[in-house]
C-alpha cells in the first residue's frame, strides 16, 4: 500500500510545554488508523499540526501528491485543505443557523468554484451543476439517514446527528484523507455502535484514508486498522488492536500502573 502521510520527528513546544514530542508516523491509503492516549497526550494538538492549525516548532509533515511524497510544513490550512485533508473538531463546528443541507453544499462549493464564477454570469451549464450539486448532498445525506432532515436547521438536530452531520460535510470535501476528532463524544452505545458502522462504510465506499481520535474504545478496538498512542505528548506504542491491548506501556499509561 502506498504512504498517504508521512509525519518525521514531529515536535510542538507551546511556551514551555511540549504538548508533541518527537512524533513520526505513516498512514497508508485507504487505512483506518487511530490516534488514543490519556487526556492531555497530545492528540488533539497531532491533528492541528497535520492540518496545518498551528505549524510544529520541528519535523516535517510529508503528502503524497501524485507520485511523491511533497513537505506541507509551511501550507496553509486553506492550501491542505484543497489537497484533500477535511476533518471533524472535537466541539461541533457547524453553521447552526443554516439547514443541513446548506451545511452540505457550502462544504462542496471549493469543488466548484467554476461552478460558482458561471452561477453569477448565468452560463446555462451551471444549471446542470447546480443539479448535480444537490444530488451530490442528497446522496451523501441519504447514506447517513440525513435526507429526512434535510431542511430543518443544523442547530435544531439531537447532539448525536449534529456529529454525523459534520462527517458528512468533511465528505463533501471530496478528502483523500479525512481526520475525525473524537466522532462518538457525547454519543450513547446504539449511536456509537451505528457510527462505528457508517465510518466502516464511508472508508471502503469513498476509498479514503480516516485517522480517528476516539476515547470509546469499543469504536477503537472495532474499528481502526492500526492504532497509534500517545503518552505525554510522545509516541508509547503503534499496532493492531490486539497488540495494543497487550501492550504493558499501553495498559500502564491508562491504568497508571503494571498491566
Ligand atoms: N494552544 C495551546 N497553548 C498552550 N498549551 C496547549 C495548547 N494546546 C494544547 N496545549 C497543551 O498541550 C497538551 C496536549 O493537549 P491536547 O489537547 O493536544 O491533548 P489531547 O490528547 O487532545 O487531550 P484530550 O484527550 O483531553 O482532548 C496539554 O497539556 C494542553 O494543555
Amino acid at each position: 500500500m502506498t504512504t498517504i502521510l508521512k509525519v518525521e520527528h514531529l515536535e510542538k513546544v507551546f511556551g514551555g510545554l511540549t504538548a508533541v514530542a518527537d512524533v513520526s508516523m505513516q498512514l497508508k491509503n485507504d487505512e483506518l488508523v487511530a490516534l488514543i492516549g490519556p487526556n492531555g497526550a497530545g492528540k488533539t494538538t497531532l491533528f492541528n499540526l497535520l492540518t496545518g492549525v498551528i505549524p510544529p516548532t520541528a519535523g516535517m509533515i510529508y503528502f503524497r501528491e501524485k507520485e511523491k511524497l511533497v513537505s506541507i510544513n509551511n501550507k496553509k490550512t486553506y492550501q491542505i485543505a484543497d489537497l484533500g485533508f477535511a476533518r471533524t473538531f472535537q466541539n461541533i463546528r457547524l453553521f447552526k443557523n443554516m439547514t443541513v443541507l446548506d451545511n452540505v453544499l457550502v462544504a462542496m462549493t471549493n469543488q466548484y468554484k467554476e461552478g460558482f464564477i458561471k452561477s453569477v454570469l448565468r452560463f446555462p451549464s451551471f444549471y446542470r451543476t447546480e443539479d448535480e450539486i444537490l444530488k451530490k448532498a442528497r446522496d451523501l445525506l441519504a447514506i447517513f439517514d440525513l435526507d429526512k432532515d434535510m431542511y430543518k436547521l443544523a442547530s435544531n438536530l439531537p447532539y448525536g446527528v449534529q456529529r454525523r452531520l459534520e462527517i458528512v460535510r468533511g465528505l463533501a470535501m471530496k478528502p483523500k484523507i479525512l481526520f475525525l476528532d473524537e466522532p462518538a463524544a457525547g454519543m450513547n452505545p446504539e449511536e456509537t455502535a451505528d457510527l462505528t458502522r457508517l465510518i466502516r462504510q464511508i472508508q471502503q465506499q469513498f476509498h479514503i484514508t480516516v485517522l480517528l481520535i476516539e476515547h470509546d474504545m469499543s469504536l477503537v478496538m472495532n474499528l481502526a486498522q492500526r492504532i497509534y498512542v500517545l503518552d505525554q505528548g510522545k509516541l508509547l506504542a503503534k499496532g493492531t488492536p490486539s497488540e495494543i491491548q497487550h501492550d504493558k506501556s499501553v495498559i500502564k499509561a491508562y491504568l497508571g500502573e503494571e498491566g
